[in-house]
């Protein structure tokens, strides 16, 4: 039985999406926002915690980023890919709609929604898709854009369903435990995660990004967010397929370690698209364990 922390209340995407990860006997936590959600783990109090990461349509989400990178390590051990798109709830009671509030990410995605259907309404900031829906019940706001199971949670009117600017939207979230973990085994479509702090010098970020493609390892993903010590130098996250329990991996994460020392590993898990990892000729497994042996060889003089 694990307690599973979730970017809450009931009824935000997160919290769907930390339902695919339970197993009979789980108990979801909800937390008020993201660094609470991954503190709880760092405390001990909770087991594991899911939190979203980046969206098809918004990209990153600043608030896992930064916590992920600054404070204690997590390490992620799973990802669930959630579609997404909104509703827009009301009270029963409500008349001209002045106010819609939601989570940045979902007001982002609905914007030109909201210009063609609510042109008077403006939009303000909520912790969450479902603390937005707690404060219209409250009367602090007249709408909320919201998850599509917040109506189950919270007694509104539904207003639109199937609310969203950009078809077919997706959010990857996480499940982050906090070392040491067991690394989940490796699957053939599987993500490594990290994050490296560039030195500010000519060709840094080429460097690291060279290690992966003389490796022939594809890149899912690159972010940067500031270092916020000195302006002008970024920390970069760096996704590619493959895990590194992969020697032709292991070998690509172990020289990114020697061109930076300021590398934290944030996991290697099975992809939820189920994408498999694309190996170039040279470059698989085999072909590391092979040329490693060799090299053994040549090093006990036994061939050359
Ligand atoms: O606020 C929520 O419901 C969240 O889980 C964050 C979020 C917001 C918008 C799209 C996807 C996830």
């Amino acid at each position: 039985m694990s307690r599973i922390a979730y970017f809450g209340p009931i009824g935000t995407f997160t919290e769907q999406a930390a339902r695919t990860f339970t197993t009979p006997g789980d108990e979801l936590v909800a937390a008020e926002t993201i660094p609470q959600a991954l503190d709880a783990v760092r405390k001990g109090e909770a087991d594991a915690a899911c939190v979203p990461v980046e969206n098809s349509v918004e990209g990153a989400v600043p608030a896992t980023l930064d916590s992920l990178a600054e404070r204690e390590p997590l390490i992620g051990v799973a990802e669930a890919l959630l579609p997404v798109h909104f509703s827009v709830l009301t009270r029963e009671d409500a008349g001209e709609i002045r106010t819609v509030a939601s989570h940045p990410h979902a007001l982002a995605q609905v914007r030109q929604w909201l210009e063609e259907n609510l042109p008077g309404a403006r939009a303000v900031a909520a912790g969450s898709t479902a603390a937005a829906a707690v404060a219209v019940q409250a009367g602090e706001f007249d709408a909320a854009v919201t998850a599509p199971v917040a109506v189950e949670h919270y007694p509104l009117k539904v207003l639109a369903t199937e609310v969203a600017d950009v078809r077919d939207a997706r959010t990857r979230f996480l499940l982050m435990r906090k070392p040491p973990v067991t690394l989940p085994d490796p699957t053939g479509a599987d993500r490594t995660s990290l994050v490296a702090a560039a030195a500010n010098r000519t060709g840094t970020l080429a460097a690291l990004l060279t290690e992966l493609a003389t490796r022939g390892i594809n890149l899912t993903r690159l972010d940067a967010r500031p270092n916020k010590q000195n302006f002008g130098e970024y920390r970069f996250f760096i996704d590619f397929e493959g895990h590194v329990a992969e020697p032709r991996i292991a070998d690509a994460v172990s020289a990114l370690r020697r061109r930076c020392r300021d590398v934290r590993f944030l996991g290697s898990f099975a992809r939820a698209d189920g994408v498999r990892a694309t190996i170039e000729p040279a470059a698989r497994n085999e072909d590391f364990a092979d040329a490693d042996g060799w090299v053994a060889a040549v090093q006990r003089g036994e061939q050359a």
